[in-house]
């Protein structure tokens, strides 16, 4: 099934092929103008100015061709040469019709045998996730969901950052406070003790004393330095404590990942890479493509034509310890080999776009990406109401599970003071609740473009009307709950058919569902997609008010105007999924 103006586009490129032009001067969109058409060319003016015809008599040629197909209900040329275009009810509701039937709602086909490999949540082992997180999380989720349904093979990854220098930071701090000096001892080589030295409550506390008295001290840095490049030199130890680092994190982590409704395909993370950088770095050498700079090893990024100044990936510190850039080259390696992407797309902060800049490169200079496109998809911050990095009140690091917590929370106080779920049972009270939270937090943080910063509103997010999640949640519940009390009277919805405004202004939204999906894929932009809910959501909304459906005493509009419910409620879940959220059972 193709797209409703994919099909248009089609028709109007033939009639421009037909005047000895390029067919791409048909494409044809969902107007701007929905007050004065359905869908508008405007591929005439263009086509006129490479042409050096007129413009209006090039468009008139074009209309008269497709005045041949019986699906226009209007053609009619306006400005300088715009074509405005609408289509009968019939024809709409055809293709309604059409895409009720398909269980995919039409979703494009970009990306049947294509694979790709996306790259986010990336949280820090030991170190406490943050709101940056949370918008990897958010954004990568959605875009995960996103490029499967369009056929997409995907496999999610979040790459943990285990192997850095924070791990020699948390394992000198370990040392200096004496709290397991079984593994310092020089001679231990295991058997590893079962049971973790550590705790996540005390790895909430070493880390940030670990890394303030490193910033604090030169000689304490260069301690978690030194340890750093012994644990990823293998000292077995170092390996161990690293280990319980890492069971105690990863448990941690996935509670808070479930709490949002994220999921990952793998595990993998900086330290998974380990093994095959050795032999990377050998084969960059032996290539001539890694240098010697001041006992580093490096590898020229640099390009002819640079506006800025491109420093070189560090591949090897001086102390033999690897990077951030060696691991992420080293991933691309393991990616290549393991899954041989078409695409790994990076949905990471975007101050981190240099970085990537000089990992791409390097990369492709060398070989390593295979047919894979490597793509960093940034986004921006989320900030507090004073435009500054989101804090808590007493100006520390705002965690994840502190921040989700609290919406779940204001989300409870709507909800009490709407009235709503005052008699269910506690337990699915506090899953709506969770449910709207994360909905309002989700929908807030997707329906800015990515990469524009946006402005932490609590209040804002958990509204029930306007552009929010819990808005959307409770429309797609109220359209249920309709369906649901026809399905107890034996009615079901038959194919719908246009008979006012309303009915056709929500079919055409619903037809556009491909679109959407094509553009947000296209831009790598959720937004594109809340954008898209919202519209439909408010177009039931008019059609809802201006027409009865259970209360319909002819049978067949009310069976038609029922159809039109579950097909809208069918696009609105389907939407909100690919958004990451859930709509509760009744609200
Ligand atoms: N392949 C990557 N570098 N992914 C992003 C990792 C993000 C990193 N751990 C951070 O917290 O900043």
């Amino acid at each position: 099934m193709t797209s409703l103006s994919r099909e248009l586009s089609a028709i109007a490129g033939r009639a421009f092929a037909d005047e000895g032009l390029s067919a791409e001067f048909g494409l044809v969109k969902p107007s701007d103008r929905p007050d004065l058409s359905q869908f508008q060319c405007n591929g005439a003016l263009a086509a006129a100015k490479k042409g050096g015809g007129n413009p209006r008599m090039l468009a008139q040629k074009v209309v008269d061709k497709l005045k041949a197909t019986s699906i226009f209900a209007k053609l009619e040329i306006a400005g300088p040469g715009f074509i405005n275009i609408d289509l009968t009810d019939t024809a709409l509701d055809a293709r309604a019709a059409a895409m009720s039937k398909d269980a995919r709602l039409g979703a494009p086909e970009t990306g049947i045998g294509k694979t790709m490999v996306i790259d986010y949540g990336g949280p820090n082992v030991a170190k406490p996730m943050h709101v940056g997180h949370l918008r990897s999380a958010i954004i990568g989720d959605s875009l995960k969901r996103l490029f499967r349904a369009n056929g997409w093979k995907v496999v999610g990854d979040v790459h943990l950052g285990d192997w850095g220098l924070q791990m020699g930071q948390l394992i000198s701090e370990v040392a200096l406070r004496g709290i397991a000096p079984i593994y310092f001892d020089e001679a231990f080589t295991g058997p590893y003790p079962e049971e973790s030295p550590v705790t996540m409550d005390d790895l909430e506390v070493l880390y940030p004393a670990a890394s303030a008295a490193c910033k604090a001290d030169e000689a304490r840095l260069e301690l978690a330095r030194k340890a750093t490049a012994e644990l990823q030199g293998g000292r077995p130890g170092y390996v161990a404590l690293w280990k319980h680092f890492f069971a105690v994190s990863e448990k941690g982590l996935k509670r808070e990942y479930a709490s949002l409704g994220v999921e990952f395909d793998l595990w993998n993370g900086e330290a998974s890479v380990d093994p095959i950088i050795p032999p990377m770095v050998e084969d960059l050498k032996a290539r001539g493509l890694a240098e010697e700079s001041q006992g580093a090893l490096v590898v020229q990024v640099a390009e002819p034509g640079d506006k800025k100044e491109m420093p070189p990936l560090i591949l090897l510190k001086s102390d033999g310890a690897v990077l951030y850039g060696t691991t992420d080259l080293a991933t691309i390696v393991d990616r290549v080999k393991e899954l041989d992407p078409n695409l790994i797309l990076y949905v990471v902060d975007q101050r981190q776009h240099g970085h990537f800049e000089q990992v791409f490169r390097a990369a492709k200079k060398a070989g390593l990406a295979g047919k894979a496109e490597l793509e960093h998809a940034g986004f921006g911050t989320m900030n507090g109401a004073d435009g500054k990095p989101f804090k808590t009140r007493a100006g520390g690091v705002m965690k994840l599970f502190d921040l989700i917590a609290m919406t779940t929370e204001e989300a409870r106080k709507r909800l009490t003071e709407a009235g709503i779920g005052a008699d269910y049972p506690e337990a699915e009270k506090e899953d709506i609740a969770q449910k709207v939270g994360v909905a309002a937090l989700k929908f807030a943080d997707l329906s800015n473009y990515r990469l524009t910063d946006y402005i932490f509103d609590l209040e804002r997010f958990t509204k029930f009307e306007g552009k929010t999640g819990p808005y959307l949640q409770y429309a797609a519940v109220r359209i249920r709950s309709i369906l649901r009390r026809a399905a107890e009277e034996g009615l079901i919805g038959t194919a719908p058919v246009i008979r006012s405004p309303e009915e056709r202004a929500l079919m055409l939204q619903i037809l556009a569902l491909p679109d959407a999906m094509e553009a947000a894929e296209e831009k790598r932009a959720p937004n594109i997609l809340c954008e898209y809910v919202f519209t439909l959501a408010q177009a039931f909304s008019r059609f809802y008010a201006e027409h009865h459906v259970m209360s319909e005493h002819d049978e067949e509009k009310r069976l038609s105007r029922l159809g039109l419910c579950g097909l809208t409620l069918e696009t609105l879940t389907k939407v909100l999924d690919l958004l990451g959220i859930e709509v509760p059972e009744r609200m």
